[in-house]
């Protein structure tokens, strides 16, 4: 099912811009919102899964007119807030079923099946006779996934999932939401570009509450062939490149020299060597294009 958004707007009471006339199609599969911190994607998240209303603009997904009908885009919602709160001292399955029970799931049997199966889909079946107040960051996620997925979402929202987990509570993750994607609709946000290249095969950039990119990680590193330009500096030499180039991003060698990685449309100077662009380039070069 597709999910439409159309000139979404939504200004806070403090003056602040969040969302300026977005507009997004998302289809079935992983689809990554891309911003640093304050761009606009919790806003985005939270419109989308009717916890807060826009100013202005309209969201269907399928044939639910998202803004008016908001119990038929819950019953068919699978959230996960950036923040998801305290756990109590009960263990996965309990927790688990009394979660199912909560959403309406009236058969022991059946709840008995379901909670099973997200149990396995997340990894989490060899503990589930433990405490989730006990678990690591990363188990808190996937349990966090198992409990949106106990009413067999059709659109399932994930708000920066991975902020906070260790590289491989991390890959463990990502690879839970990789299986799902296969079939939901899956909105994944994140401020780390690694993520959305991994994962996703859409993606937007979202920045100030304007989408600045929206296509495929392919596309976008494509439309920099030829224009991402790298070489190795001292240290100390930084600012002085940095006035005379436009420079995405730099990184520390062990020897103290730097790498950096200039946008430019021709050679910026016969020093430097062509590089394959990457998404992380793709980001920078389209926060800075929208800084000017
Ligand atoms: N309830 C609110 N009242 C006032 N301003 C808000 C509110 N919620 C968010 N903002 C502001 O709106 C802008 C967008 O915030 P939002 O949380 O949507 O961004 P984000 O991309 O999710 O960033 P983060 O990762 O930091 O949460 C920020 O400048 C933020 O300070």
């Amino acid at each position: 099912m597709k999910l439409q958004i159309k000139g979404l707007s939504k200004t806070y009471k403090n003056g602040v811009k969040a969302l300026d006339n977005v507009d997004l199609e998302i289809g079935t599969g992983m689809f990554g919102l891309l911003g640093p911190n304050g761009a606009g994607k919790s806003s985005l998240m939270r419109t989308i899964s009717t916890l807060q209303s826009p100013d202005s603009g309209s969201i269907t997904f399928g044939d639910i007119d998202v803004l008016k009908d908001q119990m038929s885009l819950r019953k068919v919602l699978g959230y996960l807030p950036q923040e998801f709160g305290v756990y109590p001292n009960m263990s996965a399955e309990k927790l688990l079923n009394y979660f199912a029970q909560l959403k309406g799931i009236a058969s022991k049997e059946d709840r008995k099946k379901i909670i099973k199966e997200v149990l396995e889909v997340t990894n989490l079946w060899d503990v589930r006779n433990k405490s989730v107040s006990g678990y690591s960051g990363g188990m808190k996620q996937r349990f966090g996934i198992a409990q949106l997925l106990l009413n067999n979402p059709k659109l399932i929202i994930v708000d920066e999932p991975t902020a906070g987990l260790d590289p491989a509570e991390r890959h463990r993750f990502l690879n839970v939401l990789r299986e799902i994607g296969n079939n939901h609709t899956v909105i994944f946000s994140t401020h780390i570009v690694d993520d959305v290249r991994e994962l996703c095969h859409e993606l937007a950039i979202l920045n100030g509450g304007n989408i600045l990119y929206r296509g495929t990680p392919k596309e976008a590193e494509e439309s920099l062939v030829g224009k991402i330009w790298m070489r190795i500096i001292e240290r100390d030499e930084f600012d002085e490149f940095a006035r005379n180039y436009n420079i995405l991003s730099s990184n520390y060698n062990q020897d103290n020299t730097l790498n950096i990685r200039v946008y430019s449309d021709e050679k910026p100077h016969e020093t430097f060597v062509e590089a394959k662009p990457q998404l992380e380039d793709v980001y920078f070069v389209a926060l800075k294009k929208d800084r000017v």
